[in-house]
């Protein structure tokens, strides 16, 4: 017997009579964390996989110890960048539809400050994690420490305090019995479907070490059950009146049909009713593209066969949607004046939306509900195939766009003259047009194999011209829109799926910004395959900001000269050991991707395209933006004048 396990034997004995066992605070919290499991539909399994961790000296004394001596079943994994690290522990538990999470620490101060970006995405997109940072002495007699802000106005308000409004539990444990009931709320919120989201635990790092004789009731293994909430009688009565009244109802996949595994509801009640589909960012790949009845991402980013469908419904049914600006075109494709709405949604401030009629249940059991209610209903909708093999053809011409071509436009006109395009072409070295790109990839990769996108002009592409056929292998970021989620977010959708290939589809913007989690694919063998998409420069906004009117400025990436700055990513991923590509072309990217499939490292494929060769908008496509009222610029003039057109042609609140 090791001299460790006598002596963890030796606290157990001590103790034994008051049925108590004394541990640290940090040795109680692993030990808790090692007892919770979740029962979905009768599976039950243990809930936190394990912690991703940065030990400065807020946390590697205490809790680093307290894992060193005995993580139990816990995988503990070194993270390489704190915002970077949770990332991955957020894809992780997305990906495994919040089944699972990660657990994530941090010294105090700047580790843990890193750690607020990502809380903000876990909370946008309703993502449970639990936030471990490091913090201030709780007895202050060392006040101030290293990495202490020291606030004049309060002893109280650490770094800590700006997870707060980005945590939807936030504690401070000070006393090391006050971890029981801190824990109790986190798991209760950190299972419970309608408030699922980060929740901060902060460990002011004397606590961490110290010892309390803990009851052992606490370490009793909980299940904590997912409740399928079902729809009452008089919601079911109320909904089926009002598909029975519409004649064009169009149901909206949202994140939260997702979440609530409701493909096969959906494909039912759609295909029995004659109900079309179509999707925002988080319910795509909830069913396959191939469905009949699925007509694509909707809204400003949205195919033209979805926003077509969207402008004739007389009647919304939102399941399990948020109606961010990019799903309505910021209130334009929605009237309640002229289309009546219906919300399947947990949460009940959700479904008030657009005065709905709000269900607020499980969208796949109402879904089912409603599908056998209404045997017999059918919608008028009769041009559903025609809508969709046209977008199909729209989607084939994108595959082909031709640089070379004498008569070429971008997709994004008017804006860089074709000096400006050839000087791109020259310096990138490339005619390859993104939309070329991304259909390539889409028809290239094995279709069960996992994407991410979540900021930049990649996540309009994919909701235009992605095709996903395999349920749940398209995962998108586009609540917070973070750069820099994809790379490590690949990394966590690994390590959920392991049996799968992870692709990250980012721009040369957000790979700049964060890939820090590469190493760490790397360093524990997790397979990853990044895509740069790079066309030198923030792209997606030097397109916004010349669609308003402004001219181009600082949005592409140029040297002080004014040269196109010009980055061998192949190389700088190559510096850390994975295997790389430079790509120009359709047939340089498949064969790299071909080859990729072989490898056993993570690969990054350098790929070079054209700006302004991206998508476009296709109908339903209005978004408001800031434009400068006062400006000499009068192309700024006019764009503040179509906002102010839009502004009144939209649904007020
Ligand atoms: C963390 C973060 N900072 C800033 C933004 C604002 N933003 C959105 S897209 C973008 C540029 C992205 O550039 P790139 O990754 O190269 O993609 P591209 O637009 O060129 O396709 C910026 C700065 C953001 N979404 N996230
Ligand atoms: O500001 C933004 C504009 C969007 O086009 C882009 O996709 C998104 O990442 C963003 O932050
Ligand atoms: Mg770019």
């Amino acid at each position: 017997m090791s001299a460790m396990e006598l002596k963890s034997q030796g606290r157990e004995a001590e103790s034994a009579a008051a049925d108590t066992v004394r541990l640290t605070t940090a040795q109680a919290l692993v030990r808790f964390l090692n007892q919770q499991y979740l029962d979905v539909d009768g599976e039950v399994t243990p809930f936190v996989e394990g912690i991703f961790a940065i030990f400065g000296h807020g946390n590697v004394l205490g809790l680093g110890e307290a894992l060193q001596e005995d993580p139990g079943h816990l995988k503990v994994y070194q993270g390489h960048n704190e915002q970077g690290m949770a990332s991955t522990a957020i894809a992780y538990s997305r990906q495994l539809y919040r089944h699972k999470i990660f657990a994530v620490t941090a010294s105090a101060g700047p580790g843990s400050a890193n750690f607020v970006t990502a809380a903000g995405n876990a909370y946008v997109n309703n993502i449970p994690i639990l936030f471990l940072p490091a913090d201030t002495f709780a007895t202050r007699q060392p006040d101030p420490v290293l990495q202490q802000i020291e606030v004049d106005s309060s002893a109280t308000t650490t770094t800590n305090d700006a997870l707060k409004p980005v945590s939807r539990y936030w504690d401070r444990i000070e006393r090391p019995e006050q971890l029981m009931s801190a824990l109790l709320k986190a798991f209760e919120v950190l299972t419970n479907p309608e408030t699922a989201g980060p929740v901060t635990i902060a460990l002011p790092q004397d606590t961490e070490g110290e010892a309390y004789d803990y009851p052992r009731s606490f370490f009793n293994k909980r299940v904590h059950v997912i409740k399928r909430i079902q729809p009452s009688a008089a919601e079911v009565t109320e909904a089926v009146q009002l598909i029975k009244a519409s004649r064009y109802p169009v149901l909206i996949v949202g994140g939260g049909a997702k979440f609530s595994e409701a493909g096969s509801a959906i494909e039912a009640f759609s295909d029995k009713l004659n109900i079309p589909i179509v999707e925002t960012p988080t319910g795509k790949s909830t069913i396959s593209a191939t469905f009949a009845n699925n007509m694509g991402g909707t809204g400003i980013l949205g195919t033209a066969a979805a926003n077509e469908v969207v402008a004739k419904a007389d009647l919304i049914i939102g399941a399990g949607t948020r109606y961010t600006d990019f799903t309505t075109a910021s209130k334009t494709a929605i009237h309640p004046e002229k289309t009546r709405v219906l919300n399947i949604n947990l949460n009940r401030m959700q479904s008030y939306k657009f005065d709905g009629f709000p269900i607020v249940a499980d969208v796949r059991d109402t879904l089912t509900q409603l599908t056998s209610e209404l045997s017999g209903y059918q919608s008028d909708f009769t041009n559903l195939a025609d809508l969709k093999a046209a977008w199909q053809q729209e989607r084939q011409r994108l595959a082909h766009t031709n640089y070379d071509a004498p008569d070429y436009t971008p997709e994004v006109k008017g804006q860089f003259s074709a000096a400006t395009l050839a000087e791109y072409a020259e310096k990138l070295q490339t005619h390859f047009t993104q939309t070329e790109a991304v259909i390539a990839v889409n028809d290239t990769i094995a279709p069960d194999s996992i994407i991410v996108a979540a900021a930049g002009s990649l996540p309009g592409d994919v909701q235009r011209i992605w095709d996903p056929v395999v349920p749940n292998t398209y995962h998108m970021e586009y609540g917070y829109s973070m750069m820099g989620y994809e790379v490590p977010a690949a990394l966590g959708i690994k390590l959920a799926q392991p049996d799968k290939e992870s692709y990250a589809l980012v721009g040369d913007g957000s790979f700049i910004m964060l890939h820090s989690e590469l190493v760490t694919a790397l360093q524990y063998h997790k397979k990853i395959n990044i895509l740069v998409f790079d066309n030198s420069g923030f792209a997606s906004i030097n397109n916004l900001q010349m669609a308003q009117g402004s001219n181009s400025y600082r949005t592409e990436f140029r040297t002080a000269d004014h040269d196109i700055l010009t980055i061998d990513f192949a190389k700088i991923a190559e510096g850390y050991g994975a295997k790389t590509y430079h790509v120009n072309d359709r047939d340089s990217l498949v064969a790299a991707l071909e080859d990729a499939k072989k490898q056993t490292v993570s690969t990054l494929i350098d790929i070079k395209v054209l700006p302004k060769t991206m998508t476009q908008g296709y109908g339903q496509s209005w978004w408001r933006v800031g434009v400068s009222e006062v400006s000499d610029n009068p192309n700024v003039q006019k764009a503040y004048q179509d906002i102010q057109t839009g502004i009144d042609q939209a649904f007020k609140y």
